[in-house]
Order: structure tokens, then sequence, then C-alpha cells
């Protein structure tokens, strides 16, 4: 168990995260996102006993702190796994693991299931990136933390070994039965992995929802944008159905449920079909992305929506096409006064 309970940081004058709750269940993971300079990190350092905190509480059950009752990081069994790894370049893969541990059985179980057995005798340096996250992570974990916290585990990696580490760092939190919270800047990331995430703008907590609600259903606008390709049509709002230029859709008003409403749009609840003589509007971008296509329609309104199609679909900008409303689910709608 991990809460947080109207927790506030400053630097000197200067208050970079305001009241802050969160509660995580055991095994629970909360990917924590936002723009640059948001406080993600002050977050977790303040977690670790890092930095000092202003306001608010931190209670792991063994322990609590408060601005007054502070408690040193040694003592809050907190395990970190940062971007750079942070492992000791002398000792080998073994003694980085076992580093202080009197049993080393915890210890072989994770080089087991991190798959390292093959290096346990080699020296950090000679490992690739992802073996040294798995390391870390493995080291993490042999200390037995009451939670753990991950600075960005996979940003110092490429592609294609983050989408198959970034399950295997899952896997073994799952296993280990441990809260944490993972900061990353992967908005894939934080909706595949995460049991919840949580949206950070300048401090403040946005959202802390699923996956699914923070995608389809966000509390605001900027959420909305900072999950994924977001666009917004003008919609006539009535008994949880909005009319728009493209079509009908069921609705449920996030904010509002004024007569008239800001739809969001993913670039899924759009169908794009290449009909010339039966257009409403213009392509101006496409994006190619392997398997799909992303593709920008302006429509005669002016509004611009997106939606993804077929790589098989050649769609090239100026294309005139005809775009609908594809979807069943409903859509979040927004007040149009609202600009956050
Ligand atoms: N030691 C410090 N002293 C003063 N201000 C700081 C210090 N560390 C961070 N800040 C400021 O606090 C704010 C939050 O920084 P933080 O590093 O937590 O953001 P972040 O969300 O982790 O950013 P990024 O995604 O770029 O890593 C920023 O405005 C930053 O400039």
């Amino acid at each position: 168990m991990l809460s947080v309970s109207k927790l506030s940081i400053d630097y000197g004058s200067n208050r970079v995260v305001s009241e802050l709750d969160l509660a995580l269940d055991k095994s629970e993971i909360l990917m924590l996102v936002g723009p640059t300079g948001c406080g993600k990190s002050t977050i977790l350092q303040a977690l670790a006993g890092l930095i000092p905190i202003s306001e608010g509480q931190i209670d792991v059950g063994k322990w609590r702190a408060t601005p007054t009752q502070t408690v040193p990081p040694e003592k809050r069994s907190v395990g970190m796994v940062f971007q750079d790894f942070a492992l000791f370049p002398h000792l080998s893969v073994q003694q980085n693991i076992c580093f202080r541990l009197k049993d080393h059985t915890l210890a072989d179980h994770w080089i087991d299931l991190l798959g390292l057995q093959a290096f346990r005798d080699k020296k950090p340096a000679t490992l690739s990136g992802g073996q040294k996250q798995r390391v870390a992570l493995a080291r993490t974990l042999a200390h037995q933390p009451d939670f753990v916290l991950l600075d960005e585990p996979l940003s110092n990696l490429d592609a294609a070994l983050k989408d198959t580490l970034r399950w295997d760092i899952r896997n073994a939190l799952k296993e280990a039965g441990v809260p944490a919270i993972w900061v990353t800047h992967d908005q894939e990331e934080a909706l595949s992995v995460g049991d919840r995430v949580g949206v950070l703008r300048d401090g403040k907590i946005q959202q802390i929802d699923t996956p699914e609600k923070c995608f389809s259903m966000p509390s605001n606008r900027f959420v909305a944008r900072f999950l994924g390709e977001a666009s917004f049509i003008r919609g006539q709002h009535q008994h949880h159905q909005a009319s728009t230029a493209i079509g009908i859709a069921p609705v449920v008003g996030i904010d509002d449920s004024a007569a008239e409403v800001d739809v969001l749009l993913r670039p899924d609840d759009v169908l794009l079909a290449q009909d010339a003589n039966n257009n409403n509007g213009v392509v101006t971008w496409v994006r190619f992305e392997g398997g799909s296509r992303l593709c920008a329609i302006e429509l005669p309104c002016k509004t611009t929506v997106t939606s993804r199609v077929s790589h098989e679909m050649l769609v090239r900008p100026g294309d005139k096409v005809h775009v609908s409303l594809s979807t069943s689910h409903p859509l979040a709608a927004f007040t149009i006064q609202s600009s956050t």
C-alpha cells in the first residue's frame, strides 16, 4: 500500500507539486505522465525521501512522512529504477544484485526470471542497455521493497527493446506484488502497461483513472490531447446524442451538458472513404505509420478531424474524401467555452 494525501512540494518559493492525492493497492502500477517540467521526477524524489515535502503526508503503513516528521531514504524500503541504471561499474551482475543482501535466494529468483543467468559474472560495462536495466530491476526487487519508483526506465533504450522490456518489467512487478509508480514520456507505454494512468500538468493531477477511461473519457481537453491524437467537432447535444457535420454519435457530457458541445474524436472514431463523388472533406496531411496511415481531413466548416486507415489505402494530401462517424461507443463531449 502506498498512499499520498494533499502532498505539496516547493523548490524555494516555487510550488512545483500541489495537493497530490493518490493511493495504490498492493501490486498496482500507476503510470505518471505529463509535459516536461510538470513535476513527475520531483514527486518520485519526495516519495523516496530525497527532497523535503512542504505539506501533506506520505503513508506506506510501516511509516508515515509529513513536513515535520521526516523519514530518511534508507528507512523507507523503496526500490528505485532510473533511466541511467545506476549500477556499480566495478561489481559483477551477481554482486550488483546481491549488494548488502544476506540471503541470496531471492536474488537468484530474479536473476532467473529476468533472464540474467548467463551474465552473472559480467561487469555492467559489457552489457547492453536492456540487460543493464534488467540487472537494476533484479537488484531492486531482490531487496523486497515496499514500493517501487521507476523514472523513465526505458528512455535510453531503442524502440524494439522497449516493447519487450516494458512487459518484462510489468510482469516482474506483478510477480513481486509491490505497488509501483512509473514515470514515462511515452503515451503508448502509459496506456498499455499501467493499471492506472495519472496525468500531471503544472504540478497538479488532472486525472487518475484506468487507461481506457483516461483515453476515451478524459477529464479535460488537456488530458485528451496529451494521451493521443485528438480532434474536436462541434455538435448539437440532445438526449445523450450529438449531431455533428459528419454524423450522429452517443456522447457523455464531461464538463457540461449544454445544447452545443465539442465532441472528442480519436482517429478510430472517424471512417474515411475514398469517394470523390460524395465527398465532404479534403485531406490536408498523411502520416505513414507502417501498418496504417494517419490522415487529417479538413471539413467545409474548417474543422480538421483525423482518421486512421489501412496502409493499403493510398490516401494523399489534396484528395477529396468522405468522412463519417464510425463509433457506437459514447464519445466525450466538452462545453465549447472550455479551453483547458
Ligand atoms: N533542484 C531543483 N531546484 C529548483 N527547481 C527545480 C529543481 N529540480 C526541478 N526543479 C523545477 O521543478 C519543476 C519540476 O521538475 P521535474 O524534474 O520534477 O519535472 P519532470 O516532470 O520530471 O520533467 P521531465 O519530464 O523533463 O523530466 C521544473 O520547473 C523544474 O525546473
